[in-house]
């Protein structure tokens, strides 16, 4: 369980600049829960994973990962449990690397067993068959350059990586953001079936009503850095298209 117990964060405290990012929010998360984040521009959801990943720190309030206080703790002590991510596909991989090499890099940067074990040939077969799940033929594309994929291929093998190690906390940031509809949509089942396998739990930021409404098992809105609406399963379930747009209604 992810316990957020009430976050702030202010940016430019003390300043006419000052902006009071999340305010003062409550939240939840069950283990294997999917939770989907909307809300206008500047609403706080990026800031609310930068605060879960420890990319930037809480002025007040306390976050709890399985009971354990992380949020004095530094993003890479945290990334042994939280990964992110990002709506670029060329953030988090190397593109003159090998699809190979990028998940060799991962594997040590995330988990020190793979230094014990070696990434060595058993190590090629396992991600040539994690690869082969996706169902894009990339298994045997392995020692081509990332760079020389499309940006929905990186976004795959980007997920495919990050849960490699064994992670309870994946966020995703506008994952699809870059994307074409189409490979938007299979990088969205994509990470739909590797969030249900792994049974992780989950934070989607995403500005698409449609895909909010299409996955995860909670749909929360923020605005001015507070959690504005908070649907669960069956209450999200009930939502249509034209409902969740007219949240953003203002006018
Ligand atoms: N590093 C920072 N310094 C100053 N202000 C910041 C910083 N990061 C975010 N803010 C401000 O905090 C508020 C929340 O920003 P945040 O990026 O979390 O919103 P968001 O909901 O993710 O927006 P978007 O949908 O545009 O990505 C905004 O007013 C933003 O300008």
């Amino acid at each position: 369980m992810l316990q957020l117990q009430h976050i702030t964060k202010t940016f430019n405290a003390g300043k006419a600049t000052a902006v009071v990012a999340v305010d003062d929010v409550s939240v939840q998360l069950e283990a294997g829960s999917y939770t989907v984040i909307i809300g206008a521009n500047g609403s706080g959801k990026s800031t609310l994973l930068n605060l879960i990943a420890g990319n930037t720190y809480a002025d007040k309030g306390r976050i709890l990962l399985r009971g354990r206080e992380i949020h004095r703790l530094p993003d890479y002590q945290r990334s042994a449990w939280i990964a992110r991510v990002f709506q670029n596909p060329l953030m988090g991989t190397a593109a003159s690397l090998s699809i190979l090499d990028n998940f060799r890099m991962a594997a040590l940067r995330q988990s020190p067993k793979w230094m014990r074990i070696g990434v060595d040939a058993a190590f090629s077969d396992a991600v040539r068959d994690r690869i082969a799940t996706l169902g894009m033929g990339l298994e045997h594309k392995l020692l081509q350059p990332m760079g020389t994929l499309s940006g929905g291929q990186r976004q795959a093998l980007t997920l495919l990586m990050t849960v490699m190690a064994g992670l309870d906390v994946l966020l995703l940031d506008e994952p699809t953001a870059a994307l074409d509809p189409r490979s938007a949509r299979e990088v969205m089942e994509i990470a739909d079936r590797i969030i249900c396998e792994n049974g992780l739990m989950a934070l989607l930021v995403t500005h698409n009503v449609h895909e909010a409404l299409r996955y995860g098992t909670r749909l929360i809105q923020m605005e001015g850095g507070k959690i504005k609406r908070n649907y669960d399963r069956q209450a999200k379930s009930a939502l249509n298209h034209a409902e969740v747009v007219s949240w953003f209604d203002y006018y």
